[in-house]
């Protein structure tokens, strides 16, 4: 069995980086940059006023100084000619300001009659001028990343109407067994309701991805091989179940049938060690275990990075942090642990005392998982544990 670290290195490998699309700006937010894209403009594109007030120069912005006021500017508007000694032109926010001016002086800090203003006795130190080019300047360049909401701002102030995003990967997953319906479906006697599925795909769109749930499976090497050959253009096939080494566990055998270079089959983690991973004609392949909290920490770990990959971003682990333990922990076996557990508000990590496979609610109710290393042994309250947040 190799590591999880191994697991993630092999099938970010397997992985290949999607092709590059144009979105309008408004459809870009969450989708990822295909290659850095330089501001087309400098903002703000001349010096501008940060208030409303009186822009002067400098040596005039003295307490009791009366100055005349020749003109006006306001955002989108400028003022025609320069501020000479004694002059001040009334000025707003967001306008350019006019040559000559090296200072605006607040409204609140002059008292004006007329076409005359007298600068008050406290003044404040400001110049509340923005410089030409203070946010950025045309060519910089905004590097490769996920498109936040404020990045959208940028790019909008960048004038880019269209942005080069990577295509979203197409994640085709196949949930397999005799035992499974579709949530809302009356199941049989001897049936279950299929979970673990939609988790996953809520998990891989969030990361970027887009899943495309096929039509379960049964534990017939006929209805699974319908299932992959539907699957076909997907740049990431995901079987789920039908891992382990029961009579009716059918996904390697198919799959291998159609093609499969299995990369590897199993890895030292609990939960989680009947994964496998390869290549399936163009796509990536990776076939999850059954029992749904598996499935889930498994996409935790190797399938949201893999989606980065494919996006063209950095792919590694996911983040690990090291907190205290609330309480005292038995010592673990030979495969890495990664437990449900809940981060308290007073910063302790408290692990959920049953970690059986199939708890949903147990999953549901963790916001991180706290792992252990291969034969750790017992640890103390207050003893540090890694934590991977879900
Ligand atoms: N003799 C052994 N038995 C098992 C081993 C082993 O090493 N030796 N490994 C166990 C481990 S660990 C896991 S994990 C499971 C994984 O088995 P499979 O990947 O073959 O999964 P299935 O047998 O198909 O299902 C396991 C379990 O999960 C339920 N399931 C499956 N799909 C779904 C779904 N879409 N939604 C909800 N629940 C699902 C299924 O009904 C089973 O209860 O094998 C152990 N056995
Ligand atoms: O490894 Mo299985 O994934 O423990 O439940």
């Amino acid at each position: 069995m190799i590591s999880v670290a191994e697991a993630l290195e092999r099938i970010l490998s397997l992985v290949a980086v999607t092709e590059e699309e144009t979105v309008p700006l408004r459809s870009a937010s969450g989708r990822v940059l295909a290659r850095p894209l330089a501001a087309r403009r400098t903002q703000p594109p001349f010096a501008a006023s940060a208030m409303d007030g009186y822009a002067v120069r400098a040596a005039d912005a003295q307490p009791g100084v009366v100055l005349s006021v020749v003109g006006e500017a306001q955002a989108g508007g400028c003022h025609d000619g320069a501020v000479g000694p004694g002059e001040a032109v009334r000025i707003f926010t967001g306008a350019p300001v006019p040559e000559g001016a090296d200072r605006v002086v607040i409204q609140e800090d002059v008292t004006r009659d007329g076409d005359r203003i007298t600068i008050g006795d406290r003044l404040d130190e400001k110049t509340h001028i923005r410089p030409a080019g203070g946010d950025f300047h045309e060519g910089d360049e905004v590097p490769v990343q996920r498109i936040t909401p404020a990045l959208v701002s940028l790019l909008a102030a960048m004038n880019h109407a269209e942005v080069p995003v990577r295509r979203r990967p197409v994640v085709a997953l196949i949930a397999t067994g005799d035992e499974l319906v579709v949530p809302g479906e009356i199941p049989g006697p001897n049936q279950i309701v299929s979970s673990n599925i939609y988790g996953v795909a809520a998990l891989l769109e969030a990361q970027g991805g887009r899943a495309r749930i096929l039509p379960i499976a049964r534990d017939t090497r006929e209805s699974l091989e319908q299932s992959l050959a539907l699957a076909e253009g997907a740049d990431l096939v995901v079987t789920l179940g039908g891992a382990s080494v029961g009579d009716h566990d059918l996904v390697a055998e198919v799959a291998g049938a159609r093609g499969l270079a299995l990369d590897f089959y199993k890895v030292r983690m609990r939960p989680g060690k009947p994964l496998m991973a390869g290549r399936l004609g163009d796509a990536a392949m990776v076939g999850l275990p059954g029992n749904p909290v598996s499935a889930f920490v498994c996409a935790h770990l190797f399938l949201r990075p893999a989606v980065d990959a494919a996006l063209g971003l950095p792919a590694g682990p996911l983040p690990r942090r090291a907190l205290p333990l609330a309480h005292d922990l038995a010592a673990n076996g030979s495969r890495e642990h990664y437990m449900r557990a809940r981060l308290r508000g007073d910063g302790l990590v408290e692990v959920a005392g049953r970690q059986d496979s199939s708890l949903l609610t147990v999953l549901a109710g963790a916001d991180v998982l706290a792992v252990r290393p291969p034969e750790d042994p017992p640890r103390k309250a207050g003893d540090l544990v890694d934590i991977v947040t879900l």
